[in-house]
This record gives C-alpha cells, structure tokens and sequence, in this order.
C-alpha cells in the first residue's frame, strides 16, 4: 500500500488540518545578516549549504546600515554593499537581497529587524543564519532571549572560534571556510588579486569604484 492510500483512511481533526495547511502554505525563509564589507565566497557557499540542507524557499541577504559590533563601524557606503551583494546573487532565483536595516537607518539591531521582518511577512517562517563567530557572541546581542523565542537559530562553523552556545541551535555542515571581508580588504589595500575569493562581477565592480585601494 503506497503512502497515499495509506493517507485517504487518516482521519485528521480540522484544527489540526488548518495547522497543517498553515504550515505547509508558509515560505522557509532564511536570512543572512552582515556587514558584507565586501561579500565573498563562504557566505554564498554557507547560504547555499542551509537552503539545500534545511529545504528552505528563499534566502534574504540582509546587509545591515550600522553594524552593532564598535570595530566594525566605518564600512564602506551601504550602496557599494548592496550593488556588490546583488552582483553575486544574480545568478540564483532563490537568493535574494533585503533593505529592511538600511532603509530603517540607525544602528541595526537584529531584534528589531526580525520583529519587522515577521510584522511584515507574516507568510513567512523566518531562520536566522550566523557563522560560528557570531554564535558565540551571539548572548551579548540585544534581548538575545527574545530573538531566539522568535526565530530559529541555525549554525554553520567558523574555522578559529569556539563553537559554544546556551540556545538551540540547528547545525548546518558546510565546508570549514576561512574566507573573510577583512582577509580580502587586505588583500586589495597590499595590491594583491581577490580573483575566486569574491563573484567576478563583485571583482569587477570594487576595481570600476576603486573600493578597498590602499
Ligand atoms: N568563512 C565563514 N565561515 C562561516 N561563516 C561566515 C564566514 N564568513 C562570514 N560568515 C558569516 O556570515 C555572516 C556575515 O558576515 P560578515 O559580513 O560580517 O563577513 P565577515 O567575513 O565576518 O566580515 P569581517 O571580516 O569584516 O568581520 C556572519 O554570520 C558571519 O559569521
Ligand atoms: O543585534 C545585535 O545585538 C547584533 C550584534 C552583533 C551582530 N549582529 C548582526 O549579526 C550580523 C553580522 O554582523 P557583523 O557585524 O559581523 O557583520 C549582522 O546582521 C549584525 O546586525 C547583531
């Protein structure tokens, strides 16, 4: 007996059927916030490894308008950020490039993202994906408690961090990567070439707008 036929003799409640319909109608989104100073190959690759292994619809990458950590303040102008950030999405239906924290201006809080973000979308069912480094950090974020009641957290390791964390988290394997925006900013301020480490069109772009010289 296939799993259809077996299906026809469940009887589901209707409560539990809306819940199911709900469920199954809802888009799994999975958002990539960063600074993308510039973006480079491990975040294409680590948003690539959650949405195939994690079955998700869509992911949003989402660079933010202030980053909240002091030593990362003085990146370049968002509109380099997001012009490099869709060049290297271009190619995949399911990536997708989202405004939220720059448009709302200010320090970028995720919290406040994430609450606007499921204010707005309530169609959606949100994943907040962070590399290692930002999981371990992650219980000095604002209302860190809050955000994970709201969100489902997912991991992917980051060669040089310790990879400990008090709340759920879903691990996502993906190829330990030590690509990094500052590795490839000094790359580019000592002359040398970022070819492969970033989307052509991304190498292409930094050159046009002279971004990074030293
Ligand atoms: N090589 C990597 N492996 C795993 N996660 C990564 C990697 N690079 C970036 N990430 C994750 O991608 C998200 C956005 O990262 P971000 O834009 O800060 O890039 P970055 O390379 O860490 O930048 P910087 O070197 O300027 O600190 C964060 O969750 C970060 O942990
Ligand atoms: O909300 C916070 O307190 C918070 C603290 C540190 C980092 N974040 C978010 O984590 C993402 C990666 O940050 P960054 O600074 O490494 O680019 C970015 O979306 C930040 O807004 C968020």
């Amino acid at each position: 007996m296939n799993s259809v036929s077996t299906m026809k003799h469940v009887v589901v409640e209707p409560k539990v059927q809306v819940a199911l319909q709900e469920q199954n109608t809802k888009k799994a989104v999975g958002i990539l916030g960063g600074t993308f100073n510039p973006i480079h190959i491990a975040h294409l690759i680590l948003a690539e490894q959650v949405y195939s292994k994690l079955n998700l619809d869509e992911i949003w990458f989402i660079p933010d308008n202030i980053p909240p950590h002091v030593n990362k303040k003085g990146a370049i102008a968002p509109r380099h950020r997001v012009e490099m950030i869709r060049l290297a999405i271009r190619d995949n239906p399911h990536f997708k490039v989202d405004l939220t924290e720059i448009m709302r201006g200010g320090i970028s809080y995720t919290i406040d993202t994430v609450k606007e973000l499921r204010r707005r979308h309530p169609e959606n069912d949100f994943y907040l994906i962070m590399g290692g480094d930002m999981i371990s950090d992650f219980k000095n974020w604002k209302n860190p408690h809050e955000l994970a009641s709201l969100i489902k957290l997912v991991g992917v390791k980051r060669p040089g961090y310790v990879q400990l964390c008090d709340f759920p988290i879903i691990w996502v394997d993906a190829p330990f990567m030590s690509v990094s925006s500052t590795q490839i900013r000094e790359l580019l301020q000592a002359g040398n070439s970022v070819k492969y480490l970033v989307p052509q069109g991304v190498s292409e772009y930094i050159t046009k707008e002279g971004l990074y010289n030293g």
